[in-house]
């Protein structure tokens, strides 16, 4: 009875196009750092007064402690709980926290702790999540915990706090629900390659059977949304009785096994100084006697003088040498992700480059008119619209140090595309048309604006031309 309810499920979910959607493989993520959108007018440029930043998020790939300080001792890795609506996700992390205090890793930290999600701005978007820290012998983590499904799709999407693999809860005695379907079609539409499964509650499931169904049910799912199902690391066990200290043969042993799986199959991120240099343009000037200064931020990666580069956007990308950086008013023979430096370009005039192109390692990025995107559109509450919208759409993307009109369609094959409306509030997949070019890959994420206001954010998940 029981079994068939879980297979119709299953197969109904798998009927939809949502699922099939999620089936496409995509390219790896690119995590840009968050940060607020400059669209004012820089004041005037001078090549020798180029601040350094701050970094706004921690050095990827190493931990941050409590306190700010840094700890090259242990990789970190940022993890969260996602699944649908009181299967235990809170319960869990409440309980790996417990785990992990009792073998020295971190500091116990309650279910009423976590529950009460501070809320957070991101984009002008509210956001209750909980983060909370741990260490494994081998890793530090940082882990988020969401109140509500709202919460999980605008962090996702924003990436208010990004995750490198997530840990999905799934209690035995429902299935794989809704929210299970929703959540792992996000983590793939945000680039999160691997997961790890947790089915909770099994206490309360008698018939060996059914958990293994459930087991059977979700290998099947992840391969669906294009994960490894196959090989996807399951663990079985009961995350109440963790926190209650009882029965650690399906508590406190499960928690152990289920962080040794994070540790082992989750895979390090690569940390943004690894990645390809990519250096936003916020302008452009020229010295006479030296050649074209560009000014701006390091997203990613590390560029030494002498290089080569690409000046790409808005056209055909355009090939010259890097010949000086400078910072702090000095010249340096190396500049890396956070910095915010000057770049003199060789044998580029000044009205070859523009604010709003980005100075990348060559071939790294392309420069694209069409992209499919994922989108979460503001409630009026959020400062967002306070009506629907319709296909072609043209709201303002705003990303990096630019903005562009774009035209939104809904996917080749969407039912009743015509009259279908975007409420505030949706999750929705669209297609982006803008009006002139501009650098994007899968995983760029951006604003959408309309009269001065932000009206949603999203991330691009394929590009086409
Ligand atoms: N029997 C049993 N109950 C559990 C277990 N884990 C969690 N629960 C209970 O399930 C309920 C929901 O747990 P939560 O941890 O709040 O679930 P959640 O996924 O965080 O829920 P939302 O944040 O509301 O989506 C609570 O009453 C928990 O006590 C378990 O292993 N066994
Ligand atoms: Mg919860």
């Amino acid at each position: 009875m029981m079994r068939n309810a879980i297979q119709s499920r299953l197969s109904s979910a798998l009927r939809t196009t949502e699922v099939r959607a999620a089936v496409r493989p995509l390219a790896g993520p690119s995590v840009p750092l968050a940060r607020n959108l400059v669209t004012k007018p820089l004041p005037a440029p001078r090549f020798r007064a180029v601040a350094q930043c701050p970094r706004r998020l921690p050095t990827r790939g190493y931990a941050a402690e409590a306190g700010g300080k840094f700890s090259r001792k242990k990789p970190h890795f940022n993890i969260g709980t996602i699944g649908h609506v009181d299967h235990g996700k809170t319960t869990l992390t409440a309980a790996i926290t417990k785990y992990l205090a009792e073998q020295g890793g971190g500091k116990f930290m309650d279910y009423s702790q976590i529950d009460k999600a501070p809320e957070e701005k991101a984009r002008g978007i509210t956001i209750s999540t909980a983060h909370v820290e741990y260490e494994t012998p081998n890793r530090h983590y940082a882990h988020i915990d969401c109140p509500g499904h709202a919460d999980y799709i605008k962090n996702m999407i924003t990436g208010a706090a990004q995750l490198d693999g997530a840990i999905i809860v799934v209690s035995a005695t429902d299935g794989q629900m809704p929210q299970t379907r929703e959540h792992l079609l996000l983590a793939r539409q945000v680039g999160i390659k691997r997961l790890v499964v947790f089915i909770n509650k099994v206490d309360q499931v008698d018939d060996p059977e059914m958990l293994e169904l459930v087991e059977m049910e979700m290998r099947e799912l992840l391969s669906e949304f294009g994960f490894e199902g196959e090989e996807t690391p399951i663990v079985m066990g009961t995350a109440l009785a963790a926190l209650e200290g009882k029965d650690p043969e399906r508590g406190a042993n499960k928690i152990k096994e289920l962080m040794e799986k994070a540790d082992e199959w989750l895979e390090l991120p690569v940390r943004d100084l690894d990645k390809p240099f990519l250096m936003y343009v916020e302008d452009v000037f020229s010295i006479s006697g030296r050649g074209t200064v560009v000014t701006g931020k390091v997203e990613r990666g590390v560029i030494t003088k002498g290089s080569e580069v690409e000046i790409v956007g808005m056209g055909a990308p355009l090939k010259t040498t890097l010949t000086g950086i400078e910072m702090f008013h000095k010249e340096l023979e190396r500049g890396e992700a956070g910095d915010n430096m000057g770049a003199l370009l060789r044998g580029v005039k000044r009205e070859q480059v523009r604010r709003g192109q980005v100075l990348v390692q060559p071939g790294s990025i392309k420069s694209v008119k069409k992209f499919k995107a994922q989108l979460y559109i503001l409630t009026k509450e959020e400062g967002g619209r306070y009506t629907p919208f319709m296909a072609n759409y043209r709201p303002q993307l705003f990303i990096r140090t630019t903005d562009v009109t774009v035209s939104l369609t809904f996917p080749d094959g969407t039912e009743g595309a015509h009259e279908k409306l975007v409420m505030p509030g949706d999750n929705v997949e669209m297609i982006g048309d803008l009006v002139h070019d501009i650098a994007l890959e899968p995983g760029s994420r951006f604003t959408l604006r309309e009269g001065g206001k932000t009206i949603g954010t999203g991330i691009v998940n394929e590009i086409y031309e």
